[in-house]
């Protein structure tokens, strides 16, 4: 289908782009990290909601800011956050909180000097500006592909199985 291979086709011409010291520098972060925080809005919102919910199946320590059962955070935490323009004023005061209290940010963005990118210490770049895609569509679809590669990462790194996780899947839902 035409429109289906725009798609994949855009996404495909990113997995070179994406640098691999930042991958990996982002991977030493969360294996490192107390508490990881997630945080995101709109659409990037709901691709960093289904990274918190691998991180959770890995045994991570994770909450998404803003659900209510977020904890309080301490330093050696780590918030992520997915910003396609790293300019969310939402995000821009969240991690300025979390900053205060010593927590590690780590940004997934296609804007590498953004605001969010100057607060972040480690800034891992989707070059993803660019697209027939309205607004930040292909960011969004790349951020989850990202974020699904750090997971296979993580997987081998942590030794952890599909079986291994999917006894972390939540059985209420
Ligand atoms: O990824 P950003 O730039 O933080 O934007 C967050 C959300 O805001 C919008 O840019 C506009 O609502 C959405 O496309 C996006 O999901």
């Amino acid at each position: 289908m035409k429109n289906y291979s725009l798609v994949t086709g855009e996404l495909s011409s990113l997995a070179d782009r994406i640098d691999q010291a930042e991958f990996d520098k982002l991977i030493d972060f969360i294996t490192t990290a107390g508490h990881i925080f997630l945080a995101g809005a709109g659409r990037s919102g709901q691709m960093i909601n289904a990274f918190a919910n691998r991180l959770m199946h890995l045994g991570l320590d994770v909450s998404v800011v803003g659900e209510i059962s977020s904890p309080h955070s301490h330093p050696n935490d780590l918030m992520i956050v997915g910003s396609g323009s790293g300019e969310t004023l939402r995000l821009i005061n969240q991690v300025q909180i979390a900053k205060k209290n010593g927590v590690r940010i780590a940004l997934i963005t296609t804007a590498p000097n953004s605001t969010l990118a100057g607060l972040a210490d480690c800034v891992l770049t989707i070059p993803a500006a660019s697209s027939v895609q309205p607004m930040g569509s292909l960011f969004e679809q790349a951020s989850l592909l990202t974020y699904d590669s750090i997971v296979l990462t993580l997987m081998e790194n942590l030794n952890e199985t599909s079986l291994s996780m999917k006894q972390r899947h939540a059985d209420i839902e």
